[in-house]
């Protein structure tokens, strides 16, 4: 409890000098004002979250969270559980969908085994199970307060071993049958929403079969009654390991000053979450794409941040995280390789 408490604690405004500045520059390099859109923007954001105009981030990591959730049994996933295991034991041989895409981005990837049921192999996982998958939250809630707490430290630990190697940059990634039940049940408390109105197809679920997963979040919320007013109750309650683990990765990023990018559906109700603990986070957080999840939409509008991305992606793992990366990056290449059009000669 300490070390979030803590960590909340230390997170801060954006830099209005920097920002300032950085937005002068942009202004001032050899285009016409305006023209690199929202490139110029990342950048200006940049300098508000590193304090430095002339920022980098060439040491990129994707922390992915994987972890199972109880509530499979009630028949809201269309992919058996072991698949968690597998795919987490995938991540560390490098052959994921996220994995190929941090390969091209130069991005590191790490992997966390969270609460994930099946055997996993520790080689190129670190381990920080909490338990073998959560409770099925229609009986019950999910994991206790203690476990949230948890979870959300392992993410905060994991997150400070990385920027103190020297990672600049954070992107989240997650790995879960059923995460998109869990993290719609999240939406739907936060947002105060219809769960009829949130649910999708995650890795898809028939859709003659999206009733009975919206009912089934429906009998979880009644069950639980989570507080909207307290994010650690909502998580408790009707969350999961691995969105416990990406809230944490979110506060550490961002008590760093370090740019944090997320990624998919699960991703938006973790850092839902997360700014429910503290409001500054938003201005450390990059969208990096609108989720194919129905539910994507009405996410991001509680959210109040805008994708850099519509690709039609519905993967997860982090992917489309990475591929924002090269955004980022490009952003900072900008600011530090175009010339001004004074230094240009360039007189208007
Ligand atoms: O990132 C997304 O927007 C996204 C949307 C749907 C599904 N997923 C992935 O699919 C899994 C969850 O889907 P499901 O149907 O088992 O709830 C989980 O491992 C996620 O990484 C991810
Ligand atoms: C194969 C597979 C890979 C995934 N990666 C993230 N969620 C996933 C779900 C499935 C089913």
């Amino acid at each position: 409890m300490k070390l979030m408490l803590e960590t909340i604690k230390n997170i801060g405004e954006l830099n209005m000098d920097a920002m300032e500045e950085a937005g002068h520059r942009v202004n001032n390099l050899v285009k016409p004002p305006g023209s690199l859109g929202r490139i110029e923007d990342l950048a200006i954001q940049l300098a508000g979250i590193t304090g430095n105009v002339f920022t980098k981030v060439d040491n990129k990591a994707v922390i992915v969270m994987a972890a199972d959730h109880g509530v499979y049994d009630e028949g809201v996933a269309p992919n058996p559980q072991i698949i968690t295991a597998i795919q987490t034991n995938n991540m560390a041989k490098g052959v994921t969908g996220v994995c190929a895409f941090a390969k091209q981005a130069g991005a590191k990837v790490i992997v966390v085994d969270v609460g994930v049921k099946n055997e996993v192999n520790y080689n190129g996982v670190i381990n920080k199970k909490i338990r073998s998958g959560t409770s099925n939250m229609t009986q019950g809630p999910a994991m206790t307060r203690e476990e949230a707490v948890r979870s959300i430290e392992i993410g905060i630990e994991i997150t400070n071993e990385e920027i103190m190697k020297g990672a600049n940059c954070i992107a989240i990634g997650e790995m879960g049958i059923s995460n998109t039940t869990a993290s719609s049940a999240i939406i739907s408390v936060l947002g105060d929403c219809n769960p009829h109105d949130v649910v999708g197809i995650g890795a898809g679920l028939p859709v003659d079969k999206l009733h009975h997963k919206a009912e089934v979040i429906r009998r979880a919320i009644n069950k639980n009654h989570p507080d909207a007013n307290d994010p650690v109750d909502v998580l408790s309650k009707v969350g999961g390991f691995e969105i416990g683990g990406m809230v944490g990765t979110i506060l550490a990023a961002a008590a760093q000053r370090k740019p944090i990018v997320i990624d998919g559906f699960i991703s938006y109700a973790a850092a839902l979450l997360a700014v429910a603990l503290e409001p500054k986070i938003k201005s450390f957080i990059f969208v990096s794409h609108m989720s194919a999840e129905k539910g994507g939409v009405k996410a991001l509008q509680l959210l109040g941040l805008d994708p850099l991305l519509n690709l039609g992606l519905r993967l997860g793992e982090g992917s489309g995280a990475v591929l924002a990366f090269n955004l980022l990056e490009a952003a900072t290449y900008m600011v530090n390789e175009m010339v001004t059009l004074e230094e240009s000669g360039i007189v208007l």
